[in-house]
This record gives C-alpha cells, sequence and structure tokens, in this order.
C-alpha cells in the first residue's frame, strides 16, 4: 500500500468538502474526522459495522468505534503519520456506501 503521508492543505481543500457534506467533521485538538450514525435498531447498526469491519481488515485500516444499540460513532486517523492520510478518506466513502443501504 505503500507510507501513508498526512494530507497536505490542499488535500485537504480538495477532499474534505465532499465528507463535511455528508456529516463528517475534523475533530478537536486531534487530526482525525468523526461521524455519528443512527440506524433502525442494533440489527442494523450491527450489519453495517460487520461489513465496514471486512473491508477495513481488507484495506489495513481499521476505524476507532463506540456502539450502543443503534448508534455507531466513528473517528478515522492513520497512526502510522499521526493525523488524516488518504486511507481515511477512502474508508469514509466505502462506509458512507454501506450506510446508504442500511438505513
Ligand atoms: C501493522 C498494521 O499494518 C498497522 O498497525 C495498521 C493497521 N490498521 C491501522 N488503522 C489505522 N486507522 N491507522 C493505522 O495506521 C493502521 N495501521
Amino acid at each position: 500500500a505503500g507510507k501513508a503521508h498526512r494530507l497536505s492543505a490542499e488535500e485537504r481543500d480538495q477532499l474534505l468538502p465532499n465528507l463535511r457534506a455528508v456529516g463528517w467533521n475534523e475533530v478537536e485538538g486531534r487530526d482525525a474526522i468523526f461521524k455519528q450514525f443512527h440506524f433502525k435498531d442494533f440489527n442494523r447498526a450491527f450489519g453495517f459495522m460487520t461489513r465496514v469491519a471486512l473491508q477495513a481488515e481488507k484495506l489495513d485500516h481499521h476505524p476507532e468505534w463506540f456502539n450502543v444499540y443503534n448508534k455507531v460513532h466513528i473517528t478515522l486517523s492513520t497512526h502510522e503519520c499521526a493525523g488524516l492520510s488518504e486511507r481515511d478518506i477512502n474508508l469514509a466513502h466505502f462506509i458512507e456506501q454501506v450506510a446508504a443501504t442500511m438505513t
């Protein structure tokens, strides 16, 4: 996959607006993005998490997340470069695709 690099200001200007528009926000005090998902019930939430988990393993890029019943909170950041990389952007877009099939 190559080494992850922190996104430049130009890359952020180009890549983040699309994600902001669908509810991803930058975390304060940390170079990461965050979104809260709400599903109809636990079954949908866990189905969503399962699909994301399998892709995360495939990409070797894993979310930080928290689940209570129908809520899933997700933080994305790249530990390797201690900040946001293209890997987080790609995973966020995959997560959006999965969420769209679960709501
Ligand atoms: C050893 C393994 O490849 C690394 O620890 C991977 C696994 N998953 C990861 N996930 C995230 N979010 N950031 C990483 O830097 C990362 N690194």
